[in-house]
């Protein structure tokens, strides 16, 4: 079996200002020195990114990443934020299709498929987020869904952008609600992914490619949903805004 470097990353969403954010890494980066047990990613809002890159610089395990990008390099896009700014902010990661985008602000296959190859295309590796509602949970129409979300996005996208992807799934029955997917089922649902990955690209590929389960991830579960061995780690939300509850989430990757 391939190993493959685990991954945990904390999604703020747009939670904490620049003065939170601060603090909250300082704390972070004081408890986590020495720590080397997996790649951490932080992704505070925009606002927060420059800051946060400071006082980074001394901690090379916990890297930046953003929550969103426009696939364009430039223009009149009011609001929006390129690959090269995110670059130029520090940034090395950045979230491409959470549930939430999809939902609010109607980003289709189409849209996310550029903003993949925009994101790679800069020097960014995106976290590339999918997910089932519950009702297709619950009708067993769950495999059909993420299979429809990898192919209609990552169809025919060239080795060096699939190469740079990390996966995360995230049912979007389990974000926020305190209901997290139980370790089989995460299982279960990674190595579908990782099964249709190969299918539509090859063996490496998909053995190489780190996939992330997202939704109700907190220090009590998270030992157990990593211990699955297509758990490659892990997307957190509301836990990851709290230094104590993000690093008890990390020192349980073995
Ligand atoms: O959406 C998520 C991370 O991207 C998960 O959020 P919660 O961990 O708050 O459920």
């Amino acid at each position: 079996m391939t190993a493959r470097t685990k991954i945990v990353a904390g999604n703020w969403k747009m939670n904490k200002t620049v003065a939170e954010a601060v603090s909250l890494v300082e704390e972070l980066t004081k408890e986590l020195a020495g720590f080397s047990g997996c790649e951490v990613i932080l992704c505070p809002p925009f606002t927060a990114l420059t800051s946060v890159a400071k006082l980074l610089h001394s901690s090379p395990r916990i890297q930046l990443g953003a929550q969103n990008l426009h696939p364009a390099l430039q223009g009149a896009f009011t609001g929006e934020i390129s690959a090269a700014m995110l670059r130029e902010a520090g940034c090395r990661f950045v979230i491409v299709g959470h549930s939430e985008r999809r939902r609010y602000f109607g980003e289709t296959d189409a849209f996310l498929r550029e903003k993949l190859l925009a994101a790679v295309a800069a020097g960014l590796r995106p976290i590339f987020c999918v997910g089932e509602e519950l009702p297709d949970r619950e009708s067993g129409r769950w495999p059909a869904h993420l299979r429809s979300q990898i192919q209609g996005v990552l169809h025919g996208l060239p080795v060096d952008v699939l190469s740079a992807i990390v996966l995360a799934y995230e049912p979007i029955w389990a974000i926020g609600t305190g209901r997290n997917a139980r370790p089989e089922q995460a299982q279960e649902a990674h190595a579908l992914l990782r099964k249709e990955i190969e299918r539509l690209h090859g063996t490496a590929v998909a053995a190489r490619m780190c996939i992330q389960y997202g939704g109700s991830v907190t220090p009590q579960n998270a030992r157990e949903l990593l211990s699955q061995p297509d758990v490659d780690g892990l997307l957190v939300g509301g836990a990851s805004l709290n230094a104590r509850s993000f690093t008890s989430i990390l020192l349980s990757v073995q």
